[in-house]
């Protein structure tokens, strides 16, 4: 057994997020186009005599250290599977907003996985591996594929997806969170009668193209309207990177962070500088898609 294995793994964006009404147990179903960006966490797991997990980085205070941390569930998840101890120190990297809609905890729990898997030399097929990151949550099957997919269901259904190119995004993180539960129960209020979700052919095929203009001209959040009622200021943010010359503007899943799609590098880090310097967010980062999923380094 080696000492210990890390697993890098990357955030995501919601460049379609269609949500339909909320079903009897309680989700919604989605048509979820997710991107891999590169914003990552890195995973470190190490032999332990107990479990034990510890997490540094921006925002890691308001990580919780117990059986709460989706990387410690899915540590006790994989371990209950073959039969074993989950006795691993979870180290957590975190570089991914905390609470920012950019499945953070979703990436630690995949990474968790994989490198657990490792570690323990278990062999889960990659199916299993997905079986298990649905049980965790919605978002966590995407953190371990990576690239682009659609999400179908509860967003655990995934398509992978084609992109012909590179797109330049930027990332302004908010003073705050918001909970997951909280943005879908407003969506409910706000949306009484909501359609079934459907994935748009012309952002798949702007996906496929690699054509940021025609990405700008389709993206879409359905849980945006929500976000911004339980979070008024994030107007103000959105507007500050679109008067900066961003292509398109909008709350990245859950938000509160804020996604703004740049035409190329140059134009994304003036955004990023433009951001910052409207006192509109804590912070900005500048990254790309696609990024690939859960990676052993
Ligand atoms: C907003 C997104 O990040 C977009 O990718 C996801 O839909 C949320 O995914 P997630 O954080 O992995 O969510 P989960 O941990 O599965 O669920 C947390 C809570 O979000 C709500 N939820 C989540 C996914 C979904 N399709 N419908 C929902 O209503 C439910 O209240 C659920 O109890
Ligand atoms: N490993 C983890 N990293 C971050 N948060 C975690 C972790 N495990 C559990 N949590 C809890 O989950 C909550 C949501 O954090 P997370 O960073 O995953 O939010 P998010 O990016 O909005 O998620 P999503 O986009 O999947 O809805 C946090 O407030 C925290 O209490």
């Amino acid at each position: 057994m080696s000492a210990s294995v890390t697993v890098r793994v990357p955030a995501k964006v919601n460049v379609q997020l269609a949500v339909g009404a909320a079903r009897p147990d309680g989700f919604h179903d989605l048509a979820n186009v997710f991107l891999a960006v590169g914003l990552y966490d890195e995973v470190t797991v190490t032999p332990a005599d107990e479990p034990r997990v510890t997490c540094e980085g921006p925002g890691a205070d308001q990580v919780p250290l117990d059986r709460t941390n989706l990387a410690v569930r899915a540590a006790e998840l994989l371990a209950a599977r073959h039969g074993i101890a989950p006795d691993v120190h979870l180290h957590i990297a975190k570089d991914i907003p905390v609470a920012g809609g950019m499945a953070g905890g979703s990436a630690d729990a995949a990474g968790a996985l994989v490198a657990c898997d490792a570690l323990w030399g278990t062999g889960t097929s990659r199916a299993e591996l997905i079986d298990i990151c649905a049980e965790l949550g919605s978002d966590v099957p995407f953190s371990l594929v990576g690239g682009a997919a659609l999400g179908t269901g509860r967003g655990e259904k995934l398509e992978p997806l084609d992109v012909g190119g590179t797109f330049f995004w930027v990332f302004a993180v908010a003073d705050g969170g918001l909970s997951t539960p909280a943005v879908y129960r407003e969506f409910d209020r706000l949306t009484p009668a909501a359609p079934a979700p459907e994935a748009s052919p012309a952002l798949l095929a702007a996906l496929r193209d690699g054509d940021a203009d025609a990405l700008a001209a389709t993206v879409t959040n359905d849980l945006q309207p929500a976000a911004l009622s339980l979070f008024p200021s994030l107007r103000d943010t959105l507007a500050a990177g679109t008067a900066a010359g961003a292509l398109a503007a909008l709350v990245s899943g859950s938000g509160p962070t804020t996604a703004f799609l740049a035409r190329d590098q140059v134009s994304a880090a003036r955004v990023a500088d433009a951001l910052v310097a409207s006192g509109t967010c804590r912070t900005a980062r500048v990254a790309q898609s696609p990024a690939p999923g859960a990676t052993l380094l």
